[in-house]
């Protein structure tokens, strides 16, 4: 399979902080890749330098095997991206900014708007004559997802998707990256909730302290316990030195 996500090296600084360092990714199409890390890890960093939104200080990255440094533009085209906390315009209306997204990436109507209509109604989207400036944050992140999704891009970037989900949208977003990467699209996708990347992720990297410290599906992670550790929440705090979780509770 080809490689559509692949960073070498990729690097940033903060002043004299290393928010990320020389992380070397390489996620295939088609595959679902959980990018997993304790807060502050370098996971939204990482993910600005991935889709073209924050300058490495060192490193390249190259999308569908195209550099991000020379195709920026062209590369925005194939991807998608649902950042950790959405800017949307408030002044518009959801369907106002739905049809912006058409105009600029200059898709074709008749196609697209029976996938808003299908993917409004899956969602329980009735409110896209609303002023976004009204909209909770779980409705502003539904509205995103369908402009994203609507698009089919070849890999979608997901910072946090299901923050601000119920149970049941968060339950159909699972399904339908499922059914994207089963497609052929590429989902590289950051999560704290452990139990999406246990059960939707066909690999997982886990980033600590700006460095990518494992890497691989849940046997191949099992394996690198000392531990014995089994479950990915067990595993993730042995991996990242958070497992005092016990001792602090004990102690309060
Ligand atoms: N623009 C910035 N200027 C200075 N420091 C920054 C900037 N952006 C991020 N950082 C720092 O880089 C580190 C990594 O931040 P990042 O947002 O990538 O973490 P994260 O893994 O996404 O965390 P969380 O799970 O809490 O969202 C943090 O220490 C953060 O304070």
């Amino acid at each position: 399979m080809e490689t559509y996500v692949k960073s070498v090296d990729l690097s940033k600084r903060f002043g004299d902080y290393i928010a990320v360092n020389k992380v070397n990714l390489d996620v295939k199409q088609g595959e679902i890749y959980g990018f997993l890390g304790p807060n502050g890890a370098g996971k939204t960093t990482t993910i600005r330098m991935l889709t073209g939104t924050l300058k490495p200080s060192e490193g390249e990255v190259h999308i569908c095997g195209l550099p991000l440094r020379d195709r920026e533009l062209e590369i925005k085209r194939m991807i998608g991206v649902i950042p950790d906390e959405p800017k949307l315009y408030e002044g518009l209306r959801g369907n106002e900014f739905l049809d912006f997204i058409i105009g600029i990436y200059q898709l074709n109507k008749d196609d697209i708007i029976p996938k808003i209509e299908e993917l409004s109604s899956a969602f329980g989207v009735d409110y896209l004559n609303d002023y976004i400036g009204d909209y909770s944050h779980g409705m502003k992140q539904k509205l995103m997802l369908i402009s994203v999704l609507m698009r089919e891009p070849k890999v979608m970037f997901l910072d946090e998707p299901t923050v601000g989900l119920d149970a049941r949208s968060a339950r159909l977003l699972k399904d339908l990256l499922t059914k994207t990467a089963q497609k052929g699209s590429t989902v590289f996708i950051t999560t704290h909730v452990l139990e999406i990347a246990e059960k939707m992720c066909d690999r997982i990297g886990i980033i600590n302290e700006g460095k990518l410290i494992a890497e691989g599906n849940l046997e191949e992670l099992r394996l690198l316990s000392k531990e014995g550790n089994t479950s990915l929440e067990d595993l993730f705090l042995e991996l990242t030195g958070n497992e005092d979780v016990v001792d602090i509770v004990e102690a309060l």
